[in-house]
């Protein structure tokens, strides 16, 4: 059996900590020849909760768990750590405004970045899931100077997840005759789910499905906002979605993406595509061998440029907002 890995994951007694940490357990993050110690990070009042999870994670006497630590300083928890998953964040609350939320989030991902520098382990990878989640890897990233930028990633694999599955309805073929989805730019409303590269039986998505109309009017918009459609219809935010989109993510980070195939990952950028450099924005990534790659040299038409701009836009102005909060 293969040495355990450390996977640390912070907003443990949330929903998605609930909808996560199982699957984690039972091998489906890693592999079943991985076994996993789980460090579980919560604020102080939140403990007692955590706690009760871990009692559930031993009563499931998962064979790949090696050990569960619950604790609320975030040196500890990173201490380490091979596989970090940021997902406790500070949501925005009535009255409060884009600059407080950031803020909020700024002095949790600035510590825990700090941590991260300070312990994890060399082989360490870092996806961010607790929104706004590109900035929040920014924030994280930038305190931790020790680390390879790259190591450091945000979730768009809920909305690329997504954008797959309305896709195939819509054509009423099987998700998995679908390759090479894309989403392009922040996890908001802004993001670009790009149907001119993906592939269906032989042609284009956008070929496949023949009408501008539906693609822009209709499949954009739902992938963009079925977080809040699902919050409409649930009455709470996605959460086991969002915690089968996290394993996806970094399974496939560490065990490659398929032949043929890639994945939607918010990276640094290296200015591929336009996209300035160092802001984590989500590209077309191929995994293999344990790292990923932006696929290079797709070409980008006039609609989609516009539509990309419009979300690094966005990136842009969310991290010019947290350098002058001093948070990077
Ligand atoms: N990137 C994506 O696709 C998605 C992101 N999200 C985001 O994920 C985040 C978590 O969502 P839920 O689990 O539903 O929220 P939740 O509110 O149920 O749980 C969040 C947990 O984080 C904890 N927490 C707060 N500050 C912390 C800190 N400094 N250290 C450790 N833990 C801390 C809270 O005590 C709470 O238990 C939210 O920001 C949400 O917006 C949700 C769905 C999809
Ligand atoms: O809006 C939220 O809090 C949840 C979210 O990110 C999503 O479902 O995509």
């Amino acid at each position: 059996m293969a040495r355990p890995v450390n996977v640390t994951v912070t907003g443990a007694a949330g929903q998605i900590g609930y909808a996560l940490l199982f699957r984690i357990a039972s091998g489906q993050l890693l592999g079943k020849d991985t076994p996993v110690r789980l460090r579980l990070l919560e604020i102080t009042p939140a403990l007692k909760a955590a706690e009760g999870t871990a009692m559930e994670l031993a009563d499931c006497a998962f064979p790949l768990l090696d050990g569960i630590d619950i604790t609320d300083d975030a040196k500890t928890a990173f201490d380490g750590v091979n596989v970090a998953l940021l997902v406790g964040a500070r949501p925005r609350t009535k009255g409060m405004e884009r600059g407080d939320l950031l803020a909020a989030n700024g002095g949790i991902f600035k510590p825990q970045g700090e941590a991260i520098n300070a312990g994890a382990a060399e082989d360490v990878r870092v996806l961010v899931v607790g929104n706004p989640a590109n900035t929040n890897a920014l924030i994280a990233q930038s305190h931790a100077p020790d680390v390879p930028a790259e190591r450091f990633t945000a979730m768009t694999r809920l909305d690329h997840n997504r954008a797959l599955s309305q896709l195939a309805t819509k054509l009423g073929v099987s998700v998995s005759e679908i390759t090479k989805m894309t989403i392009w730019g922040n996890h908001s409303a802004t993001q670009y789910p790009d149907l001119f590269h993906a592939q269906v039986g032989g042609k284009t998505a956008a070929e496949a499905v023949n009408d501008q109309e539906w693609l822009a009017g209709n499949f954009i918009p739902t992938v963009a906002k079925r977080g809040a459609a699902i919050i409409e219809a649930r009455g709470a935010s996605s959460a086991a979605s969002a915690a089968n989109a996290a394993i996806d993510h970094i399974y496939d980070w560490v065990n490659g993406t398929p032949e043929g195939d890639w994945t939607s990952m918010a990276v640094p950028s290296d200015g591929s595509y336009g996209v300035p450099e160092g802001l984590i924005s989500s590209f077309p990534v191929v995994c293999k061998d344990g790292k990923y790659e932006i696929v290079q040299g797709l070409e980008i038409d006039e609609f989609s440029r516009g539509l990309i701009d419009a979300s690094v836009r966005e990136l842009a102005e969310e991290r010019d907002a947290v350098r002058e909060l001093g948070l990077i």
